[in-house]
């Protein structure tokens, strides 16, 4: 039966401001989210803030929100990090080491922006002290969802979900009744090749892909929106959250963007949650959930878009969405081997190395080399990243083939 990652009235009534830290606090989703806490200074006050090797921008991000920490997991970036910060006596730390630690810092909700399955050891981190977690870093489900909610509940935290859909669905699913939710239909915007042919497809620049047509986002996500690969890591991520088999996973495209998600019930009604392609908006309702906040985002306006169309996807020009059907099916050893080798193949595409239709073909000649080596389910965190590591490897492998036979 379906469910809901965090059933009404399950968080006690805000007393006092809430604690925040902020992963990936430099990127398109940090960004959004340090708008919302600066919106409402009295309703959140800020832990720690992380970022890459993005030294300057963080400092300016911690300084602006009253952050007590700061952290570059990159150590090069550590100096500029605290000639950045000096004088205003807020802590600077660096390393791989020291985000995992920064995330653990007592916090009431840990807002998961980074990109990746990289960000899978401070999120749980954050799971293990005992944070509610905001969670838009989809790659941590799709590489480790049963061991990764597990955790949760043995924490007894809740995973709030940022995404836009997967936030849709939370708001339109009845925890009361998830025993008639016949299907859960995410959207899909169809991204900047909506109506190209294969042979543009095959020739498309990084530049091309990147320009997604409604949201502005980091560059490994607009990528996988490009492929359709990101409604493949969403219907997973779907999965994990609302506890539904993949067949009550449902994809429309629906090129305005305005309708984010929709649960159908047994009997026949739709409820679906619509509002303007800017995330600070499922931002903004994790963070105050259960309650609702004021903030100043922007408000959709139905008369201006007019039409709302819906299509099905197409998958012989987007076969990364049925990799990601064929993954869930296959079982949790193919989601893990799924994203990691999608992440390898987005990278070499960004690289130039391979072409635009060659990232699905890693990832299809991961899937297969695993399925080969007959890789089983990881019965733990360590495992899994293991098997994360192993598909890493058969993929860069696989790009290589194909640059040589790309150049
Ligand atoms: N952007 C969006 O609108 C949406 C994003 N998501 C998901 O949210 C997640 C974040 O996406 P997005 O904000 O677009 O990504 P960005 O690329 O814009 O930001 C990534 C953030 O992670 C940091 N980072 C990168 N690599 C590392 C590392 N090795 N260690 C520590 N920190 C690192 C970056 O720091 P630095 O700046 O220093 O490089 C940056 O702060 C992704 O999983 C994405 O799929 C989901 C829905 C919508
Ligand atoms: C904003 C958000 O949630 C993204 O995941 C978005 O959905 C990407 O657009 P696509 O629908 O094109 O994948
Ligand atoms: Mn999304």
């Amino acid at each position: 039966m379906v469910s809901t990652p965090a059933p009404r009235g399950a968080r006690a009534a805000r007393s006092g401001p809430r604690r925040i830290t902020l992963l990936g606090a430099t990127g398109s989703i940090g960004r959004s989210a340090a708008d919302i806490v600066q919106q409402q200074p009295e309703r959140f006050v800020v832990e720690a803030v992380t970022a890459n090797g993005n030294a300057e921008a963080l400092a300016e991000t911690a300084k602006s929100l009253g952050a007590r920490l700061a952290v570059v997991a990159d150590p090069a970036a550590y100096d500029d990090l605290v000639a950045a910060l000096a004088g205003s006596g807020i802590e600077a730390a660096a390393g791989a080491a020291a985000v995992v630690e920064a995330a653990a810092r007592p916090a009431d909700l840990v807002v998961a922006g980074l990109v990746g399955s990289i960000g899978l050891a401070p999120t749980l981190a954050a799971i293990e002290a005992g944070a509610d977690i905001a969670l838009a870093n989809k790659e941590c489900l799709v590489c480790a969802g049963g061991l990764f909610l597990a955790a949760a509940e043995r924490a007894g935290v809740h995973i709030l979900p940022v995404d836009s859909e997967h936030n849709a669905v939370f708001q339109a699913l009845d925890a009361e009744n998830c025993g008639a939710v016949e299907r859960i239909v995410l959207t899909a915007s169809g991204g900047p090749f909506r109506t190209w042919t294969h042979e543009q497809m095959r020739r498309a620049t990084a530049a091309e892909a990147l320009r997604h047509p409604n949201w502005s986002m980091g560059r490994k996500i607009s990528i996988d929106s490009a492929t359709l690969m990101n409604k493949g890591l969403e219907v997973i991520e779907a999965h994990h959250l609302f506890a539904a088999p993949a067949e009550q996973l449902e994809v429309l495209v629906h090129p305005q963007s305005v309708v984010h998600g929709m649960v159908v019930y047994a009997d026949g009604s739709v409820v679906a949650q619509l509002g303007a392609a800017d995330m600070r908006i499922p931002i903004a309702h994790c963070l105050a959930w259960p309650e609702r906040v004021a903030v100043a985002t922007p408000r959709l306006d139905l008369t201006a878009v007019g039409t709302l169309t819906f299509e099905k996807p197409d998958s012989d020009r987007f076969p990364s969405l049925a990799l990601a059907y064929e993954a869930l099916r296959a079982g949790d050893w193919a989601t893990t081997v799924l994203n990691a080798a999608n992440e390898v193949a987005v990278e070499a595409f960004l690289d130039g190395a391979i072409g635009f239709l060659d990232i699905a073909s890693v990832v299809r000649d991961g899937l297969d080399r695993a399925a080969g080596a007959r890789v089983e389910n990881g019965a733990t965190i360590a495992d899994t990243l293991a098997l994360d590591a192993a598909a890493r490897r058969y993929a860069a492998e696989a790009a290589r083939r194909r640059t040589v036979l790309v150049g």
